[in-house]
């Protein structure tokens, strides 16, 4: 997928979803995988149930341009990564700017090649999103951080010398910050201690692999992780965790459909405070072993919703949630606390008739409005995610633009969706 090609999704709504899904393995579990497997300086890293999204084709194409050798299998889902030729320490705008979890590649550039250039970093616009916690921790274990401004964009230089061990902190729990310091804490001298770590699953998941490369790490899901640094990791074979997001927007496409799905991979503790609210909503779950069976035949109630760190509402389910919403019988409160530019998806949802107040990062969603099908543009990943809901229950067509947002997160939306009986179909061009 080229930069430039616009994406565009278009829903026809008002059918019930009824069938199986397969959730796909998790985009901010590969990622930082994918980060950890350049710390090894021979052998090849197999990873299994590789999500087929925008932003792991963009990590294949940065490890590529570091010099690695990277190929992505993408019918059999898994990606060969050999780091041993490893030898530019550049991560190029072009690139790296087109997604958030080129960061995670920052620790393997210092621990191979002594130092890391950083031409730019991406992700999804959402407001304010600094990396103080990253490079604070960093500079703690050793690292110089320069800023050298190159036209109108800053280039980070980050040189790292020996890296050694100490006690690191977070702020709030944040989720790469917490791998980006594992991962540097991994093949540092000494032991490091990171205070207030994230719990996410995603985050446990990496911890699980860098062990299986060796790495001493000692404490995840508690919020004080213990890493003790090691001479070398070896390349190993992993299966990805599965998408507890991409399982979210799933259960709501039953719930906004009042349909019925069986959801392969999913697990209900996942989804943390975001199941329990959905529960409320009145969508009904099974866990069946590793399917996850949701139905919901009853209106939709309202909700209230507070995003946090894991296990609270986590903001990437935030915006599909206000899109099912709208059909609940009554006003949902939602509160946004993580990211403060999220709520761009209200003024798309209006076009398609939806009542939402915004005040600051607090929305009051009043339901249930018939929405109908209009153009609405994804200014994010999940904007996008939340829009194809609504598409799927609105009255006629919703015609979805800059919806590459929406591939950097999601593998096959179309095909899976149109599998279990929704009409929608993607174009490119
Ligand atoms: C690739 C990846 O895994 N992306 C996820 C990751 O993003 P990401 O890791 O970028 O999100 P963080 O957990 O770091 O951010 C949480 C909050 O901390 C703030 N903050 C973070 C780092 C820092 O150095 N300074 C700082 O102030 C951010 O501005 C934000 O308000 O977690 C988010 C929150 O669950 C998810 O929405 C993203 O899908
Ligand atoms: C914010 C997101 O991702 P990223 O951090 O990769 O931009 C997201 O997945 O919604």
């Amino acid at each position: 997928m080229n930069a430039g090609q616009e994406v565009r999704y278009r829903v026809r709504g008002g059918r019930r979803l009824d069938g199986t899904v397969f959730i796909q393995g998790a985009k901010n579990a590969v990622l930082p995988m994918i980060g950890a497997s350049l710390m090894a300086s021979e052998g090849r890293t197999v990873l299994r149930n590789v999500p087929i999204i925008e932003d792991v084709r963009r990590a294949v194409e940065l490890a590529q341009a570091l010099g690695a050798k990277a190929e992505l299998h993408e019918a059999e889902r898994t990606l060969v990564i050999d780091a041993s030729t490893l030898s530019s320490p550049v991560l190029p705008a072009e690139i790296a700017a087109r997604f958030r979890g080129s960061f995670l590649f920052v620790p393997a550039l210092l621990h191979r090649l002594g130092e890391a250039v950083i031409e730019g970093v991406g992700g999804c616009n959402l407001g304010s999103r600094n990396l103080d916690f990253h490079y604070n921790g960093f500079k703690r274990m050793g690292a110089t951080v320069t800023e050298q401004m190159a036209g109108d964009d800053g280039v980070i230089h980050i040189k790292a010398g020996d890296l050694r061990g100490g006690t690191l902190y977070c702020d709030t729990p944040s989720h790469t910050g917490t791998e980006n310091l594992i991962m540097a804490a991994a093949l540092a001298h000494g032991t490091t201690l990171i205070k207030n770590a994230a719990l996410e699953p995603e985050v446990l998941d990496n911890i699980a692999f860098l062990q299986a490369m060796g790495a001493k790490i000692s404490g995840g899901g508690t919020g004080f992780i213990t890493v003790e640094g090691v001479d070398g990791l070896r390349a190993v074979e992993h299966t990805v965790m599965p998408d507890r997001i991409d399982a979210g927007v799933f259960v709501m496409a039953a719930a906004i459909t009042g349909g019925e799905l069986n959801l392969v991979g999913a697990a209900l503790e996942h989804l943390g405070v975001a199941g329990d609210k959905l529960e409320q909503m009145g969508v009904e779950f099974h866990q069946q072993g590793a399917v996850l069976h949701v139905r919901r035949d009853r209106p939709l109630r309202p909700i209230n919703v507070i995003t946090d760190e894991y296990p609270g509402f986590a903001t990437d389910l935030q915006s599909p949630i206000m899109a099912v919403s709208c059909f609940a019988d009554g006003p949902s409160y939602i509160y946004e606390r993580i990211f403060d530019g999220r709520f761009k998806l209200a003024d798309e949802l209006r076009k398609m008739g939806a009542d939402i107040e915004v005040n600051g990062n607090r929305a009051k969603v009043l339901g249930a409005t018939p929405l109908r099908g209009a153009e609405v543009e994804a200014h994010d990943l999940r904007c996008g995610s939340a829009l194809v809901l609504a598409g799927l229950a609105a009255e006629g067509e919703t015609t979805i633009t800059s919806a590459y947002y929406l591939d950097r997160g999601h593998a096959h939306t179309a095909e899976r969706l149109s599998q279990v009986g929704a009409d929608i179909e993607r174009e490119v061009g």
